[in-house]
């Protein structure tokens, strides 16, 4: 008896564990981003609105909310099209920027130098390291570089009134590859109202794309880290080397060189999604 029953319906609970399965990727892939906001609010709507119709049979409103169900269902790539070009995009590139030989790790140095020296001369800097995500698109909103990084590139080029200081500097394949560029300042609430425009496009282009932005603050000479979204203010050289090398080389073949075997957990990074916005 119980073997029949599991022979007509293991298809069941396959189907079962695929589509929970499958709710759950999406769920984490969408819940920290503003789509999923939206898409919240409108299934609470379309719940309530349902369940108030069904206890007292408006008919023509009924009607109305089916159509309406109908409409948004065409209107989610819209509303998911930052999110949805995010993951195709993922789907389509290969990891470009990993530290994984003696050439990576040594341009690691020296860009970790070069933001130690902006700091301590209170240089206002923003980076953005590429990784699975193109940045060409912002990279075209700036002037095209392609040069070898050094310190002294660096320095001058983010030293105050140069013509290539305003905006950030995009980094790919081990090169500066723009600078002078304009990446998108995030729209959302942040509770730290001194945050300003540059800490702000640095939070806006790691919630949309992966690459990892370094801040240095002009005001005062603080560096920062940013990534999903999530800036980890004021680091402190130290701090600053140890969350680069465990961003970078983490999953490197035994962390060559430098990296740290097992930092301390409360500078690890949890999912960015779980965690607050601003961190200090
Ligand atoms: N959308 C953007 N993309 C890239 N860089 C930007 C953008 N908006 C502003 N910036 C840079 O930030 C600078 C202004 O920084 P602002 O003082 O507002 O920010 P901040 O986060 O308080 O930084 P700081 O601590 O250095 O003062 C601009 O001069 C420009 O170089």
């Amino acid at each position: 008896m119980a073997w029949e029953q599991l022979r007509d319906h293991w298809r069941d609970g396959v189907e079962i564990l695929i589509l929970a399965v499958a709710i759950y990727q999406i769920y984490r892939a969408f819940r920290a981003t503003r789509g999923a906001r939206i898409l919240v609010g409108l299934v609470v709507i379309l719940v309530s609105v349902t369940l108030i119709l069904s206890q007292f049979e408006f008919q023509v409103i009924w009607w109305l909310v089916q159509r309406a169900a109908i409409l948004l269902l065409f209107s989610l790539p819209i509303i998911f099209q930052p999110e949805l070009r995010n993951a195709l995009s993922k789907l389509g590139s290969s990891r470009l920027f990993n530290f994984s030989n003696k050439s990576q790790l040594d341009f690691l140095e020296v860009f970790e130098d070069s933001v130690v020296m902006l700091s301590k001369k209170r240089i206002g800097a923003l980076f953005a390291i590429e990784r699975d995500i193109d940045l060409k698109p912002f990279e075209e909103t700036g002037v095209r570089l392609n040069a070898d990084f050094s310190p002294e590139l660096a320095m001058t080029i983010f030293f105050p009134k140069t013509p290539l200081h305003d905006g950030g500097m995009v980094i790919a394949d081990k090169k500066m590859s723009a600078a002078a560029c304009v990446f998108p300042v995030s729209q959302r609430e942040l509770s730290d109202r001194s945050i300003g425009l540059r800490h702000r496009a640095a939070i806006g282009v790691t919630e949309e794309t992966d690459c990892v932005a370094v801040i240095v603050s002009e005001e005062t000479g603080a560096i920062s880290i940013c990534i999903e979204g999530v800036l980890e203010r004021n680091l402190g050289e130290e701090k600053f080397r140890a969350r680069m090398a465990q961003i970078f080389l983490a999953n490197d073949d035994k962390n060559e060189k430098g990296a740290p075997k097992e930092l301390d957990p409360e500078d690890r990074v949890a999912a960015a999604r779980d965690r607050d916005l601003v961190s200090d």
